[in-house]
């Protein structure tokens, strides 16, 4: 499941939201006249789609055949009525596509109720500061065990390199072989722009760590955007706690997420984090049953893979650290 937007396929194709990559379901009623769209806001009821090949700026509300289905930021839907994007017209929403990526919040380990907080996107962010606040190793491996359960392949982003020194956070992500890049103030932009480019990407990361200064260094015209987008919906200023979706100037799109701060991760099963390492999880075909792949496990095939030299100690450690990485809160 996870990874499946990144080896296999060149980046170009993401250029902009696909649409009709599924099959249709059996029991959809046919739409025939319906629009395709894109969810790029939610707002009490009222989503802000972006729909035809000019990306106009639709208003609509979900139709009743659609039930209590949520629709969620980046859902690919159908969209019937009024879909001119004329101020003070409304269409519907009469379905939603099949989703290819599902990021969840369970608001904490004790909230049973999954929240999909974002659908469809292909990569996550987490923005992590070198100094100031402190980086907090475990948040970041929380946050990849999101992304890589949510099936989305993750990059991790150290900010204000002017302050603190990126050495040692940057090796213990190697083993992981998880894409790093480190920005700074004013610096270089040129390498995350290069791994955002025509892709969907999710920014995650705790207050302070430099999001809205990368956001606005990124989209030089971001708080006009999100203008705009609320120009269309009428409903005010963009708050902190809703998600929004930016259009990158090179081609892209930033989905802004100022709720997420931390992840439930109960859900998260070892096979579906294993899966995002193929290695690892070919290795582990040899355990026994029901191995859960600790370090106390004593016939986990993943100490014999290292013992004969085929995989990499720091990596199964590596691994390890985030599976250990679940239990618990940040
Ligand atoms: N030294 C240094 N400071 C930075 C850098 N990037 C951002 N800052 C500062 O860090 C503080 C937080 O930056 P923001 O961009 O507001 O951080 P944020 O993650 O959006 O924080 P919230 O708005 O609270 O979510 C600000 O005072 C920035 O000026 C950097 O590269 N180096
Ligand atoms: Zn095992």
């Amino acid at each position: 499941m996870s990874q499946r937007y990144d080896e296999d396929r060149p980046h170009e194709k993401f250029d902009r939201p696909r649409r009709h990559t599924r099959p249709r379901t059996k029991e959809r009623p046919s739409y025939a006249d319906a629009d395709d769209g894109w969810v790029i806001g939610v707002d009490r009821g009222r989503y802000t789609l972006l729909v035809g090949d000019d990306e106009r700026a639709v208003t609509a509300m979900k139709s009743r055949p659609l039930g209590r289905k949520a629709v969620v930021v980046g859902d690919r839907v159908r969209v019937v009525g009024d879909t001119s994007g004329t101020p003070d017209t409304l269409a519907r929403i009469v379905e939603v596509e099949e989703r290819t990526t599902v990021l969840r919040r369970t608001a904490d380990d004790n909230d049973p109720i999954e929240r999909v907080i974002v659908a469809n996107a292909d990569q996550m962010v987490v923005v992590a500061a070198l100094s100031d606040p402190p980086p907090r190793p475990r948040l970041i491996d929380r946050c990849l065990v999101a992304a890589f359960d949510a099936g989305m392949t993750p990059l991790v982003c150290l900010t204000k390199a002017d302050i603190g020194d990126p050495t040692a956070l940057v090796e213990s992500l190697v083993p992981l072989e998880v894409d790093v890049v480190v920005t700074q103030h004013g610096g270089d932009l040129e390498m995350i722009r290069e791994r955002l480019r025509g892709r969907t990407s999710v920014l995650v990361g705790h207050s302070g760590v430099g999001k809205s200064t990368l956001v606005n260094a990124l989209v030089p015209d971001a708080d006009l955007a999100t203008g705009v987008i609320n120009a269309v919906s009428r409903r005010g200023r963009h708050t902190s706690t809703s998600t929004r979706v930016l259009p990158l100037p090179f081609g892209g799109w930033i989905v802004d997420t100022p709720g997420i701060r931390s992840f439930g991760l109960a859900h998260v099963s070892v096979e579906r984090l294993l899966a995002a390492f193929p290695d690892l999880a070919t290795a582990a075909e040899e355990c026994p049953r029901g191995c859960l792949h600790t370090p106390d496990e004593p016939e986990c095939a993943l100490d014999l893979a290292v013992a004969d030299g085929t995989l990499d100690a720091a990596r199964v450690d590596s691994f390890r650290r985030l599976l250990a990485s679940r239990e618990g809160s940040d």
